[in-house]
């Protein structure tokens, strides 16, 4: 897969979580779940966040996505302050900085696996023959050659896994957050497209931030850190 190369973007910031705190309210009271949450992630770093059910790991993931706004404190994506933003502006920072994996593909139903990589590239304005070739190699680079053509419902769980992840870098963003992205496969499966995924991040220099039970999977990344009380700490 031809990326841009690692050196362009290795130790440029592209996350950076100061003090956010995130609070639920329901009719039971008040959840905080974070609570001055600190994290940093430079280009080419992949972290591992593992935690137990329920202490905020999509919550976290959601707020580093620009998907929700914290209750306290900023997030910084590219180092630049995301809280002051519209949304708009935001959604446009999101498009072109933050990749998306999660647990169940996403992928649109009734288009092809081409298709899927290629929609989010002209949504952000890249003309559809670029965004094309940028798709089949994209595809190709993760062993999809010959299902371009197949909806998602005519691949395989691995597959879908495998369109979501080229979907996700299709805007060669900086960023990628993905949560338990292969914990909807079988051991073996999963093993194969977390390998290729790591593969494609490092190659791409991109940073991560990838939620996971799974702790073999955790050892293979830069660091692994964990929620405790509503602040990341070191796992
Ligand atoms: N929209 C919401 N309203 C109220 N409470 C919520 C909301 N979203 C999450 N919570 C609560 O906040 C806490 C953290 O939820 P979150 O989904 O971030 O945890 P998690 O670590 O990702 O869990 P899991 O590993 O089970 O997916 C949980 O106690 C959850 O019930």
């Amino acid at each position: 897969m031809s990326e841009a190369p690692r050196h362009d973007s290795m130790g440029t910031e592209r996350l950076r979580l100061a003090a956010v705190e995130r609070r639920y309210r329901s009719e039971a009271g008040e959840l905080p779940v974070l609570r001055g949450a600190d994290l940093t992630l430079n280009g080419g770093e992949i972290v591992a966040l593992v935690a137990p059910s329920g202490t905020g790991k999509s919550t976290l993931l959601h707020l580093a996505g620009l998907l929700e706004r914290p209750d306290g404190g900023e997030v910084f994506i590219n180092g630049q302050a995301a809280g002051s933003l519209g949304d708009e502006a935001r959604s446009a920072l999101r498009g072109r900085a933050i990749g998306f994996v999660y647990q169940f593909h996403h992928l649109l139903p009734e288009f092809t696996a081409l298709e899927n990589v290629v929609l989010p590239q002209m949504a952000n304005g890249t003309p559809e023959r670029t965004a094309n070739a940028r798709a089949h190699e994209l595809l190709a680079g993760f062993g999809l050659e010959g299902r371009e053509a197949h909806r998602p419902g005519r691949l395989s769980g691995g597959e879908q896994q495998r369109v979501a992840i080229a979907r996700a870098l299709a805007n060669r963003p900086g960023l990628l957050l993905a949560d338990e992205p292969t914990g909807n496969l079988d051991v073996e499966t999963s093993e194969r497209v977390f390998a290729q995924l790591l593969e494609a991040v490092r190659g791409a220099g991109v940073a991560a931030l990838i939620a996971t039970h799974n702790p073999e999977l955790a050892a293979r990344m830069d660091r692994v850190v964990t929620l405790r009380e509503g602040h990341i700490v070191p796992a």
